[in-house]
């Protein structure tokens, strides 16, 4: 039955995980501390920096004790929300400055226009932030894709590898697990939506030395183009 919604991961799914290791974490590594140093009385990164403070006990003005939680958890490459939120702003001054963009592989915005042709709502949910993969998807390297998707969906929904999350995703874009397909390179997060009983596939990007695994209970493309609802 074909699905209602579809719901992609970014990283080794729809792009390549080099691209987000190599230039945007290392981007992020590079300008996440002096970033934080000048903007930590501001708004969206205060609110950041207390959260973070209430969850790690770091006193929220030490901030170089703060910056190097960040540091680690990049180091680590942890999906923690906060850290996630932080990278994301970072990331927009890169953007616009054209320094980089955005990785997309070539057989997706075909695909995702064939399926919103037929009238299947795309959704995105990444351990990126919201901000972070608007933005990812505005400076893509196939041109501008946001409009192509219905919502985005991050961490606040949950970690990638929890049922739940699924669960809090299909309620939020008010359709029955049943009628979502999931795609993501993590057998872990497909495990975590089939269990919540949305379809999933498995992308399997060969360019990221993926090998496909033998036995599993999704179903496995190697590009976008091969998937036939
Ligand atoms: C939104 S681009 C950066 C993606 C990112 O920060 C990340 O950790 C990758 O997560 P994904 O869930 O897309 O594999
Ligand atoms: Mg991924």
């Amino acid at each position: 039955m074909k699905p209602i919604a579809i719901v992609t991961d970014i990283e080794g799914t729809t792009s390549s995980i080099r691209f987000v290791k190599d230039v945007l974490f290392v981007y992020a590594e590079r300008f996440l501390p002096e970033f934080v140093r000048k903007h930590k009385e501001e708004r969206d990164v205060a609110r950041q920096l207390r959260s973070m403070s209430e969850s790690t006990g770091i006193p929220q003005k030490n901030t170089e004790a703060l910056i190097d939680q960040l540091r680690l958890w990049m180091h680590e490459d942890q999906k923690v929300t906060e850290l996630k939120a932080l990278q994301g702003m970072v990331w927009e001054r890169g953007y616009q400055r054209g320094e980089y963009q955005a990785h997309v592989y070539a057989d997706v915005p075909p695909k995702l226009q064939e399926w919103l042709d037929e009238g299947i709502n795309l959704y995105v949910y990444s351990s990126g932030s919201e901000k972070a993969q608007r933005l990812f998807f505005r400076y893509s390297s196939c041109g501008d894709l946001r409009l192509m998707f219905a919502g985005y969906f991050d961490t606040t929904i949950g970690a990638k590898q929890e049922v739940q999350s699924y669960l809090n995703l299909a309620e939020q874009i008010a359709l029955p697990p049943k009628d979502i397909l999931f795609l993501s390179d993590i057998e872990g997060e497909l495990d975590a939506a089939a269990d919540a009983g949305l379809n999933t596939i498995w992308v399997v990007r060969p360019q990221e030395g993926t090998v496909a695994p033998k036995k599993t209970r999704h179903a496995i493309v190697n590009t976008f183009s091969e998937i036939e609802l």
